[in-house]
């Protein structure tokens, strides 16, 4: 395996370029300036907003990896439940060191203190979507999220663009390459196990999507006064095969659509969250589900959150598998598309819960 430090040895001209986004403000630096303004641009429709009503609301299901891996039977069938009813769930016992994943914690959030000229010295360009900056950003009177974020490509190690991966603090670099590759074991571990639940061998799903591209989506969101009028992250549906989120301990924020509610996630101390993307939802006809999730901020605390985007190579053609047609869904409910069309067509469109996915529906 490569390391970062091929910089000198790859050229870039082979690494894929994503949509266009147009240039906004930064927000912790707005909020900064002024901690009480927040612009019109970020207000949005009560309809928007809205909250959960319930006092209880449930949780979502917790998955024991090093059961699944010892090849509990029951752990098995949580995990398909999971993907089926919830698309969401909380990985507990996954074996990545504690002191990874807080020194991954700790040069983010040293990385997000920086002054904004350092920051902005990786700022992403308006035809990228790799650097520190805003994604999916595609009219001027779009509403705008709450959030600052930095893109990096990890894998494959010659998509990396250097250039934007932080120098500072000192040890980030490092950290990230620890982080990245539990991340890829793990997303490896699941995959083979989700492979089982759908009625395949362990390596069936590594076969049929070959070599993958894990890509890094770090999120910042700054407090809020007027929380309940502004949007952490809209309301979307991720792209990938699977995504593994690292969210802080302390501060809550991500919600996710259930029964027609949004339900937040409780963080569960050095769990993982990990979601059915749409990939997985397509190659299963359907039956496992990408569910549309959303971000809210608060007054107090700012939160971060390391989203990893596990998805398959551009050329990859995705569709339903065969044996995935059954009595419940008798014919495939989506056509064959090309990844990096999927992933373009959607990146090229404000992201609006699943409209993008309209385009990959038979
Ligand atoms: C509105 O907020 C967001 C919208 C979309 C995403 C997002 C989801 C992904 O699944 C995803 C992805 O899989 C991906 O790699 C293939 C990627 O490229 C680097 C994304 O930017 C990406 O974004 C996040 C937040
Ligand atoms: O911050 C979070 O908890 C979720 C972020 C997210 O959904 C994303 O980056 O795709
Ligand atoms: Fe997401």
């Amino acid at each position: 395996m490569g390391s970062y430090m091929d910089e000198n040895i790859i050229g870039e001209d082979d690494i894929p370029t994503y949509a266009a986004s147009l240039l906004v403000p930064n927000v912790q630096e707005m909020v900064r300036k002024n901690p009480l303004e927040v612009p019109q641009r970020y207000i949005r429709t009560q309809e928007d907003v809205a909250k959960i009503n319930c006092i209880l609301s449930p949780e979502i299901p917790t998955i024991d990896l090093s059961s699944l891996l010892g090849g509990c039977r029951d752990e098995l069938e949580k995990l398909h439940e999971a993907c089926q009813d919830w698309g969401f769930f909380q990985v507990v016992n996954h074996g990545m060191p504690r002191q990874v994943m807080r020194a991954m914690n700790e040069v983010t959030a040293q990385f997000f203190d920086l002054p904004l000229e350092e920051k902005n010295k990786l700022s992403m360009p308006s035809d990228d979507i790799q650097g520190y900056g805003h994604a999916y950003v595609v009219s001027e009177d779009q509403k705008l999220d709450w959030s600052d974020a930095l893109i990096l490509i990890i894998y494959p190690n010659h998509f990396r663009r250097l250039k934007y991966w932080p120098t500072s603090p000192e040890h980030f670099r490092e950290t990230l390459e620890s982080y990245s590759s539990e991340i890829r074991r793990i997303g490896d571990e699941l995959m083979g196990s989700v492979a089982l639940t759908m009625g395949l061998d362990k390596d069936a799903m590594l076969k049929l999507h070959g070599d993958l591209l894990q890509a890094l989506r770090v999120n910042y969101y700054p407090t809020c006064q007027k929380p309940d009028e502004v949007v952490g992250v809209s309301p979307h549906s991720d792209t990938s095969i699977i995504t593994i989120l690292l969210q802080s301990d302390e501060t809550e924020g991500l919600q996710i659509q259930h029964d027609g509610m949004w339900i937040p996630v409780k963080p569960i101390p050095d769990a993982l969250v990990v979601n059915v993307g749409d990939v997985l939802e397509i190659w299963t006809n359907g039956k496992y589900k990408s569910i549309e999730h959303r971000v809210v901020t608060n007054e107090k605390k700012p939160r971060i959150s390391l989203a990893s985007f596990i998805a398959p190579l551009d050329d990859m053609e995705i569709e339903p598998l065969d044996h995935m047609v059954d009595q419940e869904r008798p014919c495939k409910m989506y056509k064959k598309v090309k990844y990096g069309e999927y992933l373009r067509h959607s990146m090229n469109r404000k992201m609006e819960g699943k409209a993008h996915t309209q385009m990959a529906k038979a």
